[in-house]
């Protein structure tokens, strides 16, 4: 942080570009066993969490990451019982979740429960998602976890970080596997999937990888104004070769729900989020 405000610089992941924040207070600062941990107040963003200087969430716009990465995959589901999310420690995708009534189990693994503690103590329009009964969590490592647990979970997010430090093995093929293996029948996953203006190369290799592994893999993306460039995406496949994940084949909620619970994500921008822009789809689709 210099002269009170927080630049998200990194020369392997976003070269030559930086999303600064204006800085009002430092909250917290840590070294965790995987990480480092950062929380500040910003001027205009409300509380921000930053694992090794990537910005995680702000509470300003994480609710367009979070319902999108969540409703993408569970109204590709015909009736998600039990969830799992891989990382989510902030337990935004938790209370995207447990929106849906069909629900019975929500679980959560994270590898590092510094940013769970971090979470419930800075970021309680998130971290109210761990007092759901519903919810169950596990500390440790996503890919150990997938090892014990197989043809388990309706709906499986990754919420990881970037694939430079703890999350690098949740970008790599063998854990799409394990994800797949861990899927019951018509099971649905999302990812984070990195910025079509910035990852490509990142995107294209997980978008093959997923379409080795899943019958139905696609990209969608929302607008993120913390995130670099403004945009992440996620892939979003399943199990059943005839599902068709780019529309939703269920939404349970009716206006006066979304109108209090839903601040993004609708029928129709489930749709428009797999609209991709002509050089985007050249290179991810057509390549
Ligand atoms: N729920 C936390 C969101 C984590 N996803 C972020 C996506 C953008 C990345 N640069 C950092 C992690």
């Amino acid at each position: 942080i210099k002269d009170g405000w927080f630049a998200e610089i990194s020369e392997t992941m976003w070269p030559g570009q930086a999303m600064s924040l204006e800085v009002d207070k430092i909250l917290h600062v840590e070294k965790s066993k995987y990480q480092d941990v950062l929380v500040f107040k910003s001027k205009t963003y409300g509380n921000v969490l930053v694992l090794d200087n990537c910005i995680q969430v702000t509470e300003r716009d994480e609710f367009s990451y979070q319902e999108m990465i969540t409703h993408l995959a569970l109204n590709s589901h015909p009736n998600p019982k039990k969830a799992l999310v891989i990382g989510g420690g902030d337990g935004g995708v938790l209370r995207e979740i447990l929106k849906h009534s069909s629900i019975e189990e929500a679980w959560l693994c994270d590898i590092d429960e510094t940013v769970i503690e971090v979470s419930k103590k800075y970021l309680p329009e998130m971290s109210v998602s761990y007092q759901d009964p519903r919810t169950k969590v596990h500390i440790g490592d996503g890919f150990k976890f997938l090892e014990e647990y197989k043809n388990q979970f309706d709906v499986i997010i990754t919420d990881s970080s970037d694939p430079e430090g703890p999350a690098e093995s949740l970008f790599q093929k063998p854990y799409f596997q394990l994800l797949k293996d861990a899927l019951t029948e018509k099971g649905v996953i999302t990812t984070q999937a990195e910025n079509l203006w910035i990852h490509m190369d990142i995107i294209s290799k997980l978008k093959k990888d997923c379409r080795d592994i899943f019958p139905v893999a696609e990209y969608a993306y929302t607008m993120i104004p913390t995130y670099p460039s403004g945009s992440i995406g996620f892939m979003v496949c399943s199990k059943d070769a005839n599902a068709d994940v780019k529309k939703p084949i269920r939404f349970d909620w009716d206006d006066d729900f979304v109108a209090k619970n839903l601040k993004y994500y609708n029928k129709q921008i489930h749709e428009a989020a797999f609209v991709l822009p002509n050089w985007a789809d050249q290179k991810l689709n057509k390549g």
